[in-house]
């Protein structure tokens, strides 16, 4: 059992829901001409952020879909605001987050290196889910779930030492020995450049009208192995993550998991919209005798170690000041 377990509070902004990729699971991409296909706009996205902000969010969590700029009606939709790349207007979502006292996580599917390092001194962590080392038909329709290149930019990420969340999807068609190989992978990244904070176990949730509707998602035995598997495949340092909106947590906390990751009192759960956030009297029916410890997108040692800019030192003390998060040594 561990000592506790812990969990953040976010806001989630969905910034653009076009996508280059088309993956078998997802509802969250639209493509250009559906009538819910958005670029949102700052107007839209300084309210959610104070109100985050109110509600005790520390998180800005910035999730999108991956080079959109490759659809042409989304560039011109950019370049009428502005931008000629998401990642220039993602810095300045940053930079609004942060003077409103929120720190930036963001997860844009494949960056560059150039296009991290734009971002790296305004998030105090980044992600990108490996998924899956294996090749699979969920991915046949999606150049950026290539392992070599999810690979290469996680291995980026660790040379410019971005605290780092990645992950893999369970029940997409991968084998018990692909999970391993996919674990063994992020341990091994891991073991290099010591940037991964969190490795999240996420289930699959099948979703209506998508190629992959009618797939049986993960049991509960499937995603225990898998989870103790993570515990023992990583190092100590990365802690294992689960979903508390998606499975419920107890027996899994009790195989290894002692992350629930980020949940929200004011922004719904854009990728799984049908799977609303529990709140924080709900985690602790959860997991039940074990504590639950609040945390920030940065972990106690990456801050230990320095690994963030300058620009966010000030509010990274405040929130740990304020609540009351212990610099653990
Ligand atoms: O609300 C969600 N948060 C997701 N998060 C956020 C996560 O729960 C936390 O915000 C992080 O642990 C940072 O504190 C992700 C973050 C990543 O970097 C990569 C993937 C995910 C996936 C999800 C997700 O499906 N839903
Ligand atoms: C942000 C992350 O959300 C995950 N994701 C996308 N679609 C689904 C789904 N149907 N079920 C569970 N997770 C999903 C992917 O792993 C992505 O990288
Ligand atoms: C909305 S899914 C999460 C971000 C990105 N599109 C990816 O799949 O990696
Ligand atoms: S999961 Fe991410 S990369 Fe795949 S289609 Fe959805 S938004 Fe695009």
């Amino acid at each position: 059992m561990p000592e506790f377990v812990t969990f953040s509070r976010n806001v989630f902004i969905p910034v653009t829901n076009i996508c280059r990729n088309r993956c078998g699971y997802c509802t969250f991409r639209r493509d250009p001409e559906h009538p819910e296909a958005r670029l949102m706009s700052v107007e839209e996205i300084i309210p959610i952020l104070k109100n985050g902000k109110e509600a005790g969010c520390t998180e800005a969590l910035f999730v999108f879909g991956e080079y959109a700029e490759e659809v042409p009606e989304y560039r011109k939709e950019l370049e009428k605001m502005g931008y000629s790349s998401t990642i220039e207007y993602v810095t300045k979502l940053c930079e609004l987050a942060i003077e409103i006292g929120i720190l930036p996580h963001t997860n844009a599917g494949i960056l560059d290196r150039h296009e991290l390092e734009m971002l790296k001194p305004l998030n105090v962590s980044m992600g990108l889910m490996l998924e899956t080392t294996a090749e699979l038909k969920a991915h046949s329709e999606s150049p950026g779930k290539a392992p070599s290149k999810r690979i290469e930019m996680i291995r980026t990420a660790g040379e410019l030492q971005i605290p780092f969340t990645t992950g893999i999807l369970v029940g997409i068609g991968e084998s018990i020995e692909d999970r391993k190989h996919s674990l063994e992978t992020i341990a091994a990244i891991h073991e290099e450049f010591g940037h991964i904070q969190e490795v999240i176990i996420q289930n699959f949730m099948p979703k209506p009208d998508t190629p992959m509707a009618d797939q049986i998602p993960p049991t509960k035995e499937e995603m225990i192995q898998t989870v103790s598997l993570a515990r023992e495949l990583l190092p100590e340092d990365v802690s294992v993550q689960v979903a508390p909106n998606l499975i419920e947590p107890h027996i899994l906390i009790q195989n290894g998991a002692t992350d629930l990751g980020g949940i929200s009192p004011t922004t719904i759960d854009w990728i799984n919209p049908e799977a609303e956030w529990p709140s924080v009297v709900d985690l602790q029916k959860m997991t039940g005798k074990i504590p639950l410890k609040e945390r920030l997108p940065i972990y106690p040692h990456h801050i230990k170690k320095g690994w963030y800019s300058s620009n966010l030192s000030d509010l990274i003390q405040t929130l740990t000041d304020k609540n009351g998060f212990k610099r653990k040594q």
